[in-house]
Protein backbone atom coordinates (compact mmCIF):
# COMPACT_ATOMS: atom_id res chain seq x y z
CA UNK A 1 0.00 0.00 0.00
CA UNK A 2 0.81 3.41 -0.81
CA UNK A 3 1.41 6.22 1.88
CA UNK A 4 -1.13 9.01 0.45
CA UNK A 5 -0.74 11.23 3.94
CA UNK A 6 1.75 13.34 2.15
CA UNK A 7 -0.69 14.15 -0.04
CA UNK A 8 -3.53 14.93 2.28
CA UNK A 9 -3.48 18.55 3.17
CA UNK A 10 -3.93 21.78 1.07
CA UNK A 11 -0.66 22.48 -1.44
CA UNK A 12 -0.59 25.86 -3.33
CA UNK A 13 0.61 26.03 -6.47
CA UNK A 14 4.01 27.54 -6.28
CA UNK A 15 3.76 31.14 -8.33
CA UNK A 16 7.30 31.56 -10.61
CA UNK A 17 9.65 34.10 -8.96
CA UNK A 18 11.30 36.77 -11.18
CA UNK A 19 13.93 39.23 -10.16
CA UNK A 20 13.99 42.90 -11.90
CA UNK A 21 15.22 41.87 -15.36
CA UNK A 22 12.69 39.00 -15.76
CA UNK A 23 14.65 36.44 -15.28
CA UNK A 24 14.38 33.52 -12.71
CA UNK A 25 15.43 34.48 -9.59
CA UNK A 26 16.07 31.73 -6.80
CA UNK A 27 16.47 33.77 -4.07
CA UNK A 28 13.09 35.03 -4.18
CA UNK A 29 11.87 31.57 -4.62
CA UNK A 30 13.53 30.33 -1.35
CA UNK A 31 11.84 33.22 0.30
CA UNK A 32 8.33 32.45 -1.05
CA UNK A 33 9.09 28.46 -0.36
CA UNK A 34 9.82 29.42 3.25
CA UNK A 35 7.11 32.12 4.03
CA UNK A 36 4.83 28.96 2.74
CA UNK A 37 6.49 26.63 5.06
CA UNK A 38 5.94 29.05 7.94
CA UNK A 39 1.99 29.33 6.59
CA UNK A 40 2.17 25.26 7.29
CA UNK A 41 0.91 24.42 4.59
CA UNK A 42 1.29 20.47 3.37
CA UNK A 43 3.48 20.94 0.46
CA UNK A 44 4.06 22.74 -3.11
CA UNK A 45 2.92 22.26 -6.48
CA UNK A 46 6.24 23.60 -8.69
CA UNK A 47 6.25 24.45 -12.47
CA UNK A 48 2.77 24.04 -13.23
CA UNK A 49 0.05 26.30 -14.73
CA UNK A 50 0.97 29.24 -11.48
CA UNK A 51 4.75 28.49 -12.41
CA UNK A 52 4.73 29.81 -15.51
CA UNK A 53 6.38 26.32 -16.91
CA UNK A 54 5.22 26.79 -20.14
CA UNK A 55 7.09 30.18 -20.31
CA UNK A 56 10.05 28.84 -19.32
CA UNK A 57 13.30 26.37 -20.64
CA UNK A 58 14.11 23.42 -19.19
CA UNK A 59 17.12 25.26 -17.78
CA UNK A 60 15.15 27.94 -15.50
CA UNK A 61 12.68 24.97 -14.46
CA UNK A 62 15.96 22.72 -13.34
CA UNK A 63 17.47 26.06 -11.35
CA UNK A 64 14.06 26.92 -10.13
CA UNK A 65 13.48 23.25 -8.83
CA UNK A 66 16.76 23.00 -7.06
CA UNK A 67 16.67 26.42 -5.12
CA UNK A 68 13.29 25.49 -3.58
CA UNK A 69 14.39 22.40 -2.63
CA UNK A 70 16.76 23.79 -0.53
CA UNK A 71 14.21 25.26 1.57
CA UNK A 72 11.35 22.42 0.87
CA UNK A 73 13.00 19.20 1.08
CA UNK A 74 11.97 17.26 4.06
CA UNK A 75 10.25 19.79 5.41
CA UNK A 76 7.35 20.00 3.26
CA UNK A 77 5.60 17.86 0.09
CA UNK A 78 7.44 18.76 -3.12
CA UNK A 79 5.44 17.61 -6.26
CA UNK A 80 7.61 18.42 -9.70
CA UNK A 81 5.51 19.05 -12.66
CA UNK A 82 7.75 18.69 -15.62
CA UNK A 83 5.59 18.15 -18.67
CA UNK A 84 6.98 20.16 -21.53
CA UNK A 85 5.31 19.58 -24.74
CA UNK A 86 7.78 16.54 -25.92
CA UNK A 87 8.80 13.86 -24.57
CA UNK A 88 12.24 13.94 -24.53
CA UNK A 89 12.61 17.24 -22.35
CA UNK A 90 9.86 16.48 -19.80
CA UNK A 91 11.98 13.08 -19.27
CA UNK A 92 15.00 15.26 -18.61
CA UNK A 93 13.26 17.32 -16.24
CA UNK A 94 11.49 14.13 -14.79
CA UNK A 95 15.52 12.62 -14.19
CA UNK A 96 16.46 16.12 -12.46
CA UNK A 97 12.96 16.31 -10.35
CA UNK A 98 13.98 12.40 -8.89
CA UNK A 99 17.66 13.48 -8.30
CA UNK A 100 16.83 16.04 -6.85
CA UNK A 101 14.23 14.20 -4.43
CA UNK A 102 10.79 15.36 -4.85
CA UNK A 103 8.03 13.37 -3.40
CA UNK A 104 5.85 13.05 -6.53
CA UNK A 105 6.17 14.90 -10.67
CA UNK A 106 3.01 15.53 -12.32
CA UNK A 107 2.25 16.16 -15.72
CA UNK A 108 -0.28 17.59 -18.49
CA UNK A 109 -1.17 15.86 -21.33
CA UNK A 110 0.80 16.98 -24.61
CA UNK A 111 -0.80 20.47 -25.75
CA UNK A 112 -1.90 21.73 -29.06
CA UNK A 113 -2.05 18.50 -31.49
CA UNK A 114 -4.99 16.27 -30.04
CA UNK A 115 -3.27 13.06 -30.62
CA UNK A 116 -5.29 10.03 -29.42
CA UNK A 117 -5.24 7.87 -26.43
CA UNK A 118 -2.50 5.46 -26.80
CA UNK A 119 -0.16 8.74 -27.01
CA UNK A 120 -0.60 10.27 -24.18
CA UNK A 121 -0.08 7.47 -22.40
CA UNK A 122 2.42 6.65 -23.96
CA UNK A 123 4.22 10.18 -22.72
CA UNK A 124 2.52 10.01 -19.26
CA UNK A 125 4.42 6.77 -19.01
CA UNK A 126 7.67 7.91 -20.57
CA UNK A 127 8.23 10.55 -18.04
CA UNK A 128 7.21 8.04 -15.33
CA UNK A 129 9.65 5.73 -16.47
CA UNK A 130 12.44 8.42 -16.78
CA UNK A 131 11.74 8.95 -12.61
CA UNK A 132 11.26 4.90 -11.76
CA UNK A 133 10.88 5.52 -7.93
CA UNK A 134 9.09 8.16 -7.85
CA UNK A 135 5.41 8.67 -7.76
CA UNK A 136 3.39 10.06 -11.05
CA UNK A 137 0.25 12.15 -10.50
CA UNK A 138 -1.80 13.14 -14.05
CA UNK A 139 -2.67 16.51 -14.15
CA UNK A 140 -6.36 16.57 -15.54
CA UNK A 141 -7.02 20.65 -16.82
CA UNK A 142 -9.14 20.31 -20.12
CA UNK A 143 -9.91 23.46 -20.26
CA UNK A 144 -6.86 24.51 -20.64
CA UNK A 145 -4.67 21.38 -21.91
CA UNK A 146 -7.87 20.14 -24.81
CA UNK A 147 -7.54 17.09 -23.83
CA UNK A 148 -9.37 15.20 -20.62
CA UNK A 149 -8.41 12.58 -18.73
CA UNK A 150 -11.39 9.80 -19.77
CA UNK A 151 -11.71 7.05 -17.67
CA UNK A 152 -10.39 4.72 -20.39
CA UNK A 153 -7.56 6.35 -20.23
CA UNK A 154 -7.43 6.30 -16.80
CA UNK A 155 -7.72 2.96 -16.45
CA UNK A 156 -5.01 2.54 -18.64
CA UNK A 157 -2.94 4.50 -16.89
CA UNK A 158 -3.28 2.89 -13.46
CA UNK A 159 -1.86 -0.51 -15.11
CA UNK A 160 1.66 2.07 -14.15
CA UNK A 161 2.35 1.51 -10.74
CA UNK A 162 3.74 4.90 -9.99
CA UNK A 163 0.78 6.49 -10.78
CA UNK A 164 -0.33 7.69 -7.51
CA UNK A 165 -3.15 10.46 -8.50
CA UNK A 166 -4.98 12.55 -10.10
CA UNK A 167 -4.61 16.29 -9.94
CA UNK A 168 -8.18 16.97 -11.32
CA UNK A 169 -8.68 21.20 -12.27
CA UNK A 170 -11.57 20.09 -14.57
CA UNK A 171 -14.87 21.55 -13.55
CA UNK A 172 -16.95 18.72 -12.53
CA UNK A 173 -16.83 17.80 -8.95
CA UNK A 174 -18.12 14.57 -10.20
CA UNK A 175 -15.03 13.59 -11.59
CA UNK A 176 -12.99 13.21 -8.58
CA UNK A 177 -15.69 10.34 -7.21
CA UNK A 178 -14.77 8.76 -10.22
CA UNK A 179 -11.02 8.65 -10.09
CA UNK A 180 -11.53 7.64 -6.47
CA UNK A 181 -13.28 5.35 -6.88
CA UNK A 182 -11.78 3.40 -9.58
CA UNK A 183 -8.46 4.28 -7.80
CA UNK A 184 -8.44 2.51 -4.93
CA UNK A 185 -7.76 3.04 -1.63
CA UNK A 186 -4.07 4.32 -1.72
CA UNK A 187 -4.92 6.72 -4.73
CA UNK A 188 -4.39 10.63 -3.94
CA UNK A 189 -7.22 12.89 -5.87
CA UNK A 190 -6.34 16.77 -5.43
CA UNK A 191 -9.16 19.11 -6.14
CA UNK A 192 -8.38 21.61 -8.64
CA UNK A 193 -10.37 24.42 -8.73
CA UNK A 194 -10.32 27.02 -5.93
CA UNK A 195 -13.62 28.10 -5.83
CA UNK A 196 -14.74 24.64 -5.07
CA UNK A 197 -12.79 23.16 -2.80
CA UNK A 198 -15.16 22.68 -0.03
CA UNK A 199 -17.52 20.82 -2.64
CA UNK A 200 -13.97 18.70 -3.58
CA UNK A 201 -13.73 17.67 0.05
CA UNK A 202 -17.42 16.78 0.35
CA UNK A 203 -16.86 14.49 -2.69
CA UNK A 204 -13.48 12.73 -1.04
CA UNK A 205 -10.41 14.54 -2.54
CA UNK A 206 -7.64 13.76 -0.12
CA UNK A 207 -5.93 17.05 -0.68
CA UNK A 208 -6.07 20.26 -2.79
CA UNK A 209 -3.74 22.35 -5.68
CA UNK A 210 -4.33 25.75 -6.04
CA UNK A 211 -3.07 28.85 -7.99
CA UNK A 212 -4.97 30.95 -5.55
CA UNK A 213 -3.81 29.65 -1.98
CA UNK A 214 -0.64 31.17 -2.18
CA UNK A 215 -2.45 34.83 -1.88
CA UNK A 216 -5.06 33.92 0.73
CA UNK A 217 -3.37 30.17 2.68
CA UNK A 218 -4.98 31.03 6.03
CA UNK A 219 -8.95 30.87 4.15
CA UNK A 220 -7.97 27.80 2.54
CA UNK A 221 -6.09 25.79 5.55
CA UNK A 222 -9.11 26.75 7.63
CA UNK A 223 -11.68 25.20 4.83
CA UNK A 224 -9.75 22.49 4.81
CA UNK A 225 -9.34 21.50 8.81
CA UNK A 226 -13.00 22.24 8.95
CA UNK A 227 -14.47 20.23 6.24
CA UNK A 228 -11.94 17.15 7.32
CA UNK A 229 -13.66 17.85 10.37
CA UNK A 230 -16.83 17.70 8.96
CA UNK A 231 -17.99 21.14 9.65
CA UNK A 232 -18.82 21.94 6.07
CA UNK A 233 -21.38 24.87 7.09
CA UNK A 234 -18.48 26.76 9.02
CA UNK A 235 -16.31 26.05 5.99
CA UNK A 236 -18.98 27.07 3.26
CA UNK A 237 -18.74 30.96 4.16
CA UNK A 238 -15.30 31.40 4.23
CA UNK A 239 -15.67 29.31 0.31
CA UNK A 240 -17.52 32.32 -0.54
CA UNK A 241 -15.48 34.56 0.77
CA UNK A 242 -12.54 33.27 -1.10
CA UNK A 243 -14.92 33.08 -4.42
CA UNK A 244 -15.53 36.93 -4.14
CA UNK A 245 -12.20 37.55 -3.97
CA UNK A 246 -10.88 35.35 -6.97
CA UNK A 247 -14.13 36.93 -8.90
CA UNK A 248 -12.33 40.39 -8.17
CA UNK A 249 -8.92 39.30 -8.93
CA UNK A 250 -9.56 37.15 -12.62
CA UNK A 251 -11.64 40.97 -13.54
CA UNK A 252 -8.76 42.34 -13.78
CA UNK A 253 -7.21 43.50 -17.05
CA UNK A 254 -3.66 42.13 -15.50
CA UNK A 255 -3.06 38.33 -15.49
CA UNK A 256 -4.23 37.19 -12.74
CA UNK A 257 -1.33 35.67 -11.41
CA UNK A 258 0.46 39.29 -11.93
CA UNK A 259 -2.61 40.81 -9.77
CA UNK A 260 -1.67 38.17 -7.10
CA UNK A 261 1.76 39.59 -7.00
CA UNK A 262 1.11 42.72 -6.57
CA UNK A 263 -1.05 41.64 -3.69
CA UNK A 264 1.30 39.40 -1.75
CA UNK A 265 3.87 42.49 -2.52
CA UNK A 266 1.49 44.67 -0.38
CA UNK A 267 -0.06 42.29 1.93
CA UNK A 268 3.46 40.65 3.19
CA UNK A 269 6.23 42.64 1.45
CA UNK A 270 7.25 40.02 -0.29
CA UNK A 271 8.71 40.66 -4.19
CA UNK A 272 8.05 37.78 -6.77
CA UNK A 273 8.88 40.17 -9.48
CA UNK A 274 6.48 40.14 -12.48
CA UNK A 275 4.49 37.98 -14.98
CA UNK A 276 5.99 36.87 -18.16
CA UNK A 277 4.95 37.82 -21.06
CA UNK A 278 2.62 37.00 -22.90
CA UNK A 279 0.54 37.31 -19.49
CA UNK A 280 -0.32 40.84 -19.47
CA UNK A 281 1.09 42.92 -16.34
CA UNK A 282 -0.74 44.84 -14.05
CA UNK A 283 -2.21 47.70 -15.17
CA UNK A 284 -1.42 50.60 -12.65
CA UNK A 285 -4.61 52.53 -13.57
CA UNK A 286 -7.36 50.29 -14.61
CA UNK A 287 -6.47 47.57 -12.03
CA UNK A 288 -5.61 49.83 -8.89
CA UNK A 289 -9.47 49.74 -7.36
CA UNK A 290 -9.52 46.10 -7.90
CA UNK A 291 -6.03 45.35 -6.11
CA UNK A 292 -6.65 47.46 -3.15
CA UNK A 293 -10.52 46.08 -3.06
CA UNK A 294 -9.25 42.33 -2.96
CA UNK A 295 -6.31 42.95 -0.66
CA UNK A 296 -8.68 44.72 2.38
CA UNK A 297 -11.29 41.51 1.16
CA UNK A 298 -8.52 39.29 1.97
CA UNK A 299 -7.25 41.04 5.20
CA UNK A 300 -10.89 41.15 6.51
CA UNK A 301 -11.54 37.57 5.95
CA UNK A 302 -8.33 36.06 7.35
CA UNK A 303 -9.09 38.41 10.40
CA UNK A 304 -12.56 36.95 10.56
CA UNK A 305 -12.09 33.49 9.93
CA UNK A 306 -9.03 32.55 10.47
C1 LIG B 1 -7.63 26.53 -14.65
C2 LIG B 1 -6.68 26.88 -13.56
O1 LIG B 1 -5.82 27.69 -13.74
N1 LIG B 1 -6.82 26.25 -12.43
C3 LIG B 1 -6.03 26.53 -11.26
C4 LIG B 1 -6.92 26.98 -10.15
O2 LIG B 1 -6.24 27.02 -8.94
C5 LIG B 1 -7.43 28.37 -10.49
O3 LIG B 1 -6.36 29.23 -10.63
C6 LIG B 1 -8.33 28.91 -9.44
O4 LIG B 1 -9.37 28.00 -9.22
C7 LIG B 1 -8.86 30.28 -9.81
O5 LIG B 1 -9.74 30.18 -10.89
C8 LIG B 1 -5.25 25.36 -10.81
O6 LIG B 1 -5.97 24.18 -10.92
C9 LIG B 1 -3.93 25.38 -11.54
C10 LIG B 1 -2.82 24.97 -10.71
O7 LIG B 1 -3.00 24.53 -9.62
C11 LIG B 1 -1.47 25.10 -11.24
O8 LIG B 1 -0.97 24.19 -11.86
O9 LIG B 1 -0.89 26.14 -11.04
Amino acid sequence: MRDITKYQGIIPAFYACYAEDGCISEKRTQIWAQYLLEKGVKGVYVGGSSGECIYQSVEERKRLLEALMEVAKGKMTVIAHVACNNTKDSCELAAHAQKCGVDAIASIPPIYFHLPEHSVAQYWNDISAAAPDTDFIIYNIPQLAGTALTMSLFHEMLKNPRVAGVKNSSMPIQDIQMFKMDGGKDFAVFNGPDEQLVGGLAIGADGAIGGTYGVMPELYLKIYELCKNGEYEKARPIQYAADEIIYEICSCRGNMYAVIKEIIRRREGIDLGDVRKPLASVDRKLDEAKIESSLQKIREAVAKFS
